[in-house]
């Protein structure tokens, strides 16, 4: 592709600067992976500004810098009025826009979208439907898993990886977009067919202002689906949430609600909610059937609704619905119990939000046979305004916490617990910073009968500690313990 090709696409006019014979082999917004005639990006980050690397691009071959701010460069510069803009127009354009020959569905909201991704994938490829995910657990193309840094990654990432998806027979994706992907143009320019909103309850108010902020920057994945490229657009929104309205007016689209309640299109009546178990029937104006899944508690009706009112919209039959919901295993991660053959019982769920935390702990109140013995910390580098309200909940349903650390990242983890803890009185709840001493702990305590609930980590193998990801997994350490446990009972 030809350097000068991309300038109307910028809506560059002044071009006397732009060669008009210059290829560009690649797009790349990080100068270590420019190579001989890349088009480099300056993005101006969190961290680093690309604007400071122009000098190495040169080095390595780039033929042409895009720049927001003044900078000097032997290079032809063509300045934007925003690069992260710019980046995710030209990776549109220079990978044929891959997302407009996809069937693309985005779905947003603080909780539940891992496992709305993980239930939609199975009823897509039920259906016979070649399917990827992107999210928060990984990138998988097929069977083969990609592991991402980022739950939604950046939009020169996600065109180009699209294009990959596409050539690879790829007919569906289903990706999770994330407030941060939103707010920073992750997604801009996707040619979406279906977006979905799960829910909004506090989480990341130490990058967004506020929750308006927050609500502000969910509900771009809504105003942002309009274009004229694809048909029969819509927006899936969970009508029992608070937020529901705010998605709602953001989008020009049609708008297909689903919960509980009896407005909604699509809703669920007679809940049978057991520990392996969820049985209910499915209501809409046109139809009703049954349907059971293996996945625990009332959120997880709100998942499973999320992802019929997709497949309906998406005219898949509801026989399949109804064998792709029966099939499908847990999620990893998500209420996975971690279960040897002892005589009580351990999960690991990626709770790390006060609702999330709430709504699978009041799930275990309903369920339990005896005592819940929750073992949480929270992560360091990220919202503090959720600790005390975590620990809150935990205290509320356990009758037994310990408190303990999660990723401290740069933070001292005492610090983040005497947030969690400093209000609390003494007889409610233990301190263990070590997490798999917190771990044993709660292992050694249990009696018959018992729950105990590790949150926070869910899917993830790593402990991170300024800057370095230790080898870590809440499932692996509980097994340890419990077979250990066993062997000394034996
Ligand atoms: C706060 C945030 O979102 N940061 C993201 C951002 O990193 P950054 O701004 O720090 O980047 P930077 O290091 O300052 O670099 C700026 C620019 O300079 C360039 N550079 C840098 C160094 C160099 O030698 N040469 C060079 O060209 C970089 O390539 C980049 O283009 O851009 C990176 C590349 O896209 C992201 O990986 C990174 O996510 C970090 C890892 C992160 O932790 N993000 C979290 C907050 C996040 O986004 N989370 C959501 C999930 C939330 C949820 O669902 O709960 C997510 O979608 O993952
Ligand atoms: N619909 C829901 N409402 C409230 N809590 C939920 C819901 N679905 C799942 N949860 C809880 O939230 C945790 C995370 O779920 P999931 O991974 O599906 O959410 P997510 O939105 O992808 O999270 P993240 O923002 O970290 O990617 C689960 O382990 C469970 O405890
Ligand atoms: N996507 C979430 C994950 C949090 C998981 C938890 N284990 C933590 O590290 O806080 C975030 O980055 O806030
Ligand atoms: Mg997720």
């Amino acid at each position: 592709m030809f350097l000068h090709e991309l300038m109307p696409v910028l809506k560059v006019y002044d071009t006397e600067n732009v060669p008009t014979n210059q290829l560009i082999s690649t797009i790349e917004m990080d100068s270590r992976k420019v190579e001989k005639d890349s088009l480099f990006v300056c993005i101006k980050g969190f961290q680093a500004d690309g604007h400071e690397y122009v000098r190495e691009a040169e080095k390595r071959g780039a033929c042409a810098i895009i720049a927001e701010k003044e900078i000097t460069s032997s290079l032809p510069v063509i300045y934007v009025p925003s690069t992260q803009k710019a980046l995710a127009i030209l990776a549109d354009y220079f990978y044929g826009s891959p997302s407009q020959e996809l069937t693309i569905i985005g779905v947003t909201g603080t909780n539940g979208k891992t496992t709305t991704t993980y239930l939609l994938d199975a009823i897509f490829k039920t259906n016979g439907s070649q399917t990827a995910i992107i999210g928060t657990i990984d990138m998988k193309i097929g069977n083969e898993s990609y592991k991402l840094t980022n739950t939604t990654p950046d939009s020169l990432f996600l065109h180009k990886h699209l294009r990959l998806m596409k050539r690879k027979g790829v007919e569906t994706v289903i990706m999770e977009v994330s407030s941060h992907a939103l707010h920073l143009g992750r997604v801009y320019g996707i040619q979406f067919d279906t977006v979905v909103f799960t829910n909004l309850t506090q989480d990341h108010l130490d990058y967004h202002l506020n929750m308006n902020d927050y609500a502000y920057a969910k509900s771009l994945l809504f105003s942002q689906l309009g274009n004229d490229y694809k048909q029969n657009k819509i927006a899936v929104i969970n009508l029992d949430d608070n937020y529901a309205e705010a998605m709602s007016r953001a989008t020009p689209f049609p708008v297909m609600t689903y919960g509980l309640s009896d407005d909604c299109f699509v809703k669920a009546q007679h809940m049978k909610l057991k520990a392996n178990q969820s049985t209910f029937k499915v209501l809409t104006p046109f139809d009703s059937f049954t349907v059971s899944s293996h996945l625990t508690g009332r959120f997880n009706v709100y998942n499973i609704l999320a992802a019929i009112s997709v497949a309906i919209h998406h005219k898949i039959p509801k026989e399949t619905i109804i064998k792709a919901l029966g099939q499908s295993k847990g999620i990893p991660g998500r209420v996975e119990s971690v279960d040897l053959g002892q005589n009580f019982n351990v999960i690991v769920d990626y709770a790390h939000t006060p609702d999330s935390l709430e709504n699978v702990l009041s799930t275990l109140s309903d369920l339990k046979q005896n005592r819940i013995i929750t073992v949480v910390g929270c992560g360091g580098d990220r919202d503090r305004g959720k600790r005390p309200k975590m620990a809150d909940v935990a205290v509320q349903y356990s009758d037994f916490t310990i408190f303990t650390s999660d990723n401290p990242r740069y933070e001292d983890p005492k610090d983040i617990l005497k947030d969690m803890t400093g209000h609390l009185s003494l007889d409610q709840y233990t301190v263990l910073i070590n997490r798999t001493e917190a771990i044993e702990k709660a292992i050694v305590c249990a009696a018959k009968d018992d729950i105990v609930l590790i949150a926070g980590k869910g899917h993830e193998t790593y402990q991170e500690v300024r800057g370095k990801r230790h080898r870590f997994d809440d499932r692996e350490i509980a097994r340890t313990y419990i077979e250990k446990r066993m062997k000394e009972s034996s």
